[in-house]
């Protein structure tokens, strides 16, 4: 398996691949993952350009640990082959696959990233691939669009498109995005893939932005697709587990190790009741602490 499959990604910057402004440095703000968009960031007129540009910043910037992923345009478009081979031919770390509704889409885009790493000579399975989720029928099709290939690592939810084909709008509560949540963080844990929550775009409202990443971290996403750096510090704050939750889930692990030994299976720790079924959850801290280097 390909190791980065399960790294850590709490923040998804995108940035518009053709800005030389945002390209050149955006690593300096340390998301886990920078996406370079080629798509509705990027006019019509000037799809050739953005590719120029971001196959001169992947050969020339060390991005310093950022993961690299290329949002490359639709499959409806005349653009995606081309994105694919520049993508891959950069050096990306992962493709995003937009406006995702089928498994085919993703079988499609495989097989073209599989030509362009022979033919640019990058390590066969190397660029894993993500599915963006912009659409009911999208939504409907997600466990399918998650199991569809071995390099996928996770799927988003992209709530601009998505509002729009249930003809509804952002509306700041969360309520329209309700079902499509849930759905989609079922679908990715029934695949084992990761799972991201969308873009917040009112950029002022930090206290409405705090709040919704409160809530997609409970819900279980793994991280949020991100627009502006300022958005970075409140997702890792909510994403890395307190010095608290790390001391009471190493209790917990070696509790339950040396209670296993001792053949007791329900006990306490700190005043609750603890089994089997928290074992997990505890590993999933240390490692989530372990990954953003504070452990
Ligand atoms: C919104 C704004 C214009 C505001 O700019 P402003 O300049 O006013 O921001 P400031 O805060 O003043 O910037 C302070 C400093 O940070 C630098 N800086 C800002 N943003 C940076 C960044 N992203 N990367 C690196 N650097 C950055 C900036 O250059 C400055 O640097 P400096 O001058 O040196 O101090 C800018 O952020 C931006 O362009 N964002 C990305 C927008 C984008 O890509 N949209 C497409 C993806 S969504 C979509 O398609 C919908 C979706 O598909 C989504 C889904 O799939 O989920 C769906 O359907 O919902
Ligand atoms: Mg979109």
């Amino acid at each position: 398996m390909n190791e980065n499959k399960k790294r850590l990604r709490r923040t998804m910057m995108f940035l518009n691949a053709q800005k030389p402004g945002l390209i050149k440095d955006a690593y300096i703000y340390k998301p886990d993952s920078i996406i370079f968009d080629l798509e509705d960031a990027v006019a019509e007129n000037q799809k050739d350009a953005a590719r120029y540009s971001l196959f001169h910043a992947l050969t020339t910037i060390d991005y310093r640990g950022c993961e690299k992923v290329v949002r490359i345009n639709g499959l409806d478009t005349p653009y995606w082959r081309e994105d694919v081979r520049c993508a891959v031919a950069s050096g990306c770390d992962a493709i995003r696959v937009p406006k995702t509704e089928s498994p085919q889409q993703i079988k499609l885009v495989e097989e073209e990233i599989v030509k362009a790493e022979k033919v640019y000579h990058i390590p066969a399975g190397k660029v894993l691939i993500m599915a963006a989720v912009e659409s009911a029928r999208g939504v409907m099709k997600a466990l399918d669009v998650c199991e569809a290939s071995e390099r996928m690592f996770g799927v988003a939810l992209s709530g601009g498109d998505y509002t729009r084909d249930l003809q509804t709008h952002i509306t700041g509560t969360g309520v329209e995005l309700m079902g499509a949540r849930q759905q989609l963080i079922i679908a990715a844990r029934a695949a084992k893939v990761q799972c991201f929550d969308t873009v917040f775009t009112d950029l002022d409202n930090m206290d409405g932005f705090r709040q919704e990443v409160e809530t997609i971290r409970l819900m279980g996403f793994d991280g949020k697709s991100i627009v502006n750096p300022r958005q970075i510090g409140i997702v890792h704050d909510i994403f890395t587990p307190t010095k608290k939750d790390i001391i009471f889930s190493e209790k917990v692990v070696r509790e339950i190790d040396e209670k296993k030994k001792q053949g007791i299976g329900v006990f306490t720790v700190d005043g609750k009741m603890i089994d089997i079924a928290f074992y997990d959850g505890a590993k999933r801290v240390l490692d989530m602490a372990k990954a953003s280097g504070i452990y």
